[in-house]
């Protein structure tokens, strides 16, 4: 009698241990068919956009909580980037324009636009998409509650033109600084500049067009370069005396193309070749570095030899600024232009004074493959800066340089200069801008002067161009 008992208990065990296996199992379709049903809804209600670091500037438009939501009163969880907080400017409304805020790690956002709801959240990519997409380990998803794919259109033209606005005036300008782990280099946000207008460097005749255009065009053949099996970067080495407008050439081509510019300094105290690998393969695609004075850095660290370093900083522990403590080599240099992770798109920009004391294997085409001279200023330089100095923002648009002659002239004998920018200066000035011009620069002699020292000149008599004309003869005799 008792086994029989023990069996029928056996049996009811094992049926109800399969009506829970079934249950489970239900209860698992269930939860299948609800994912499936809820990725049809899911689809079909919601339109999705990721945004990630590679892009950089639909990345950067997307991080942008003033771009892509300009009703951020609404936000409750917002962001300030280190990088913003450092904004230097001493105008509360300057720093308002500047400082971006971007989503929460932790707490997406919503926000409606055009009647739609839309969610924005900040998701960790993982490290093999990561290596894949660039530096930054996250991406930016965007939801549209729509199924009118214009929706995501719409809202992209509307934050594309926001986000245009916003940088067309800045430039971002990032530094190579030492991460606090040894021996491992970063790149840290420095500052927002004001973009310089192309037109306020004046070189001589083609050298910009050609520059410029050279860049534009290399921008624009990314696919050329992949089918070649070419790597897709391009190196311009400016050289020149100094104060001839290599430095402000490249800022203000930065600001035209809208890259971020990357300053490696290759004097940095303790960077190695090992960091300078990693500083270049690091920058982002499409983006602007910038190596100033390459010679002198170069000749400095090859004449002193790690190990001399080391002795002299142990010796004054005290002087570390005055002594070079970097340990860049000249084959490191070249090792890390050609890196093969160097990011696509790279402009590498290289200035020096003393270009004869380059090496040839640094300069030789695929390191530096355009060599541009930035001479002393010529005549029709100093006739340029003169116009561009006195020509007032308030002039007439149209005031080419040959039509001055043409305006009215409000010049008579009783105005004093000081008077003149108060009272219609511009028009004052403009009829005999030309002449003002072609007197100075009759005075200045070609190719002695650079337009660094120009400048100088000029503003010393920024409120008296007839005095600037009139002087030049005799600043030209004493000038060093
Ligand atoms: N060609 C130019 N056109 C207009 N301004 C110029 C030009 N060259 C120099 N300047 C002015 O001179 C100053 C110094 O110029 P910049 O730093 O660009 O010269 P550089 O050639 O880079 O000098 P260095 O070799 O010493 O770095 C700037 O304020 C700039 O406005």
């Amino acid at each position: 009698m008792a086994p029989a008992l023990n069996m029928l208990a056996l049996l009811s065990a094992v049926r109800e241990w399969l009506m829970l296996l079934v249950l489970v199992e239900v209860l698992n379709g269930l939860k299948t068919l609800t994912m499936f049903l809820y990725e049809i809804i899911y689809d079909f209600f919601f339109i999705t956009a990721h945004f990630y670091p590679q892009d950089y500037m639909s990345y950067e438009m997307s991080r942008d909580v003033r771009v892509l939501a300009p009703m951020r009163a609404s936000l409750r969880y917002i962001t300030v980037p280190d990088e913003e907080a450092e904004t230097n400017s001493a105008k509360v409304d300057d720093i308002m324009t500047s400082i971006r805020l971007e989503p929460s790690r932790s707490a997406p956002y919503s926000f409606w636009h055009k009647r739609r709801w839309m969610h924005v959240s900040r998701d960790d990519i993982n490290a093999r998409k990561s290596r894949k997409y660039g530096r930054k380990h996250e991406s930016i998803t965007l939801t549209i509650l729509s199924w009118d794919r214009k929706a995501l259109d719409r809202l992209l033209i509307q934050a594309k033109k926001a986000y245009t606005d916003i940088v067309r005036q800045l430039v971002y300008i990032y530094v190579s600084r030492p991460s606090r782990r040894a021996r491992n280099w970063s790149w840290r946000f420095k500052a927002l500049g004001r973009r310089r207008p192309l037109t306020s460097v004046i070189l001589d005749d083609g050298v910009k067009e050609s520059l410029i255009s050279d860049v534009k065009e290399f921008l624009s053949s990314r696919q050329w370069y992949l089918n070649r099996g070419i790597p897709f970067r391009r190196g311009y080495l400016l050289y020149g005396p100094p104060g001839c407008g290599k430095t402000s050439f490249i800022y203000a081509l930065s600001g035209e193309l809208q890259l971020p510019i990357y300053i490696l300094s290759l004097s940095s105290p303790k960077l190695d070749d090992e960091g300078l690998r990693h500083l270049l393969s690091s920058v982002p695609g499409r983006c602007l570095v910038l190596i100033q004075d390459i010679d002198v850095a170069l000749s400095r660290t090859m004449n002193c030899n790690a190990d001399t370093q080391d002795k002299l900083a142990e010796a004054s522990p005290t002087q570390n600024v005055s002594i070079s403590l970097n340990r860049v080599t000249l084959s490191g240099v070249l090792n890390a232009l050609d890196g093969i992770t160097s990011a696509e798109g790279r402009l590498l920009f290289a200035t020096t004074n003393r270009y004869s004391a380059l090496d040839p294997a640094l300069c030789r085409p695929g390191r530096m493959d355009v060599h541009v001279e930035f001479r002393l200023a010529s005549k029709s330089q100093a006739y340029e800066m003169f116009r561009l100095f006195f020509l007032s923002e308030q002039a007439p648009t149209s005031l080419k340089r040959n039509s001055a002659q043409s305006l009215i002239s409000y010049k008579s004998s009783s105005y004093s200069e000081s008077s003149l920018f108060s009272t219609g200066f511009a028009r004052s000035i403009s009829s005999d801008l030309d002449s003002l011009a072609s007197q100075f620069t009759n005075s200045i002699p070609e190719q002695q002067f650079s337009p660094a020292s120009l400048q100088l000149y000029l503003i010393r008599h920024k409120e008296q161009p007839y005095e600037a004309a009139a002087n030049a003869p005799a600043w030209v005799k004493t000038a060093p």
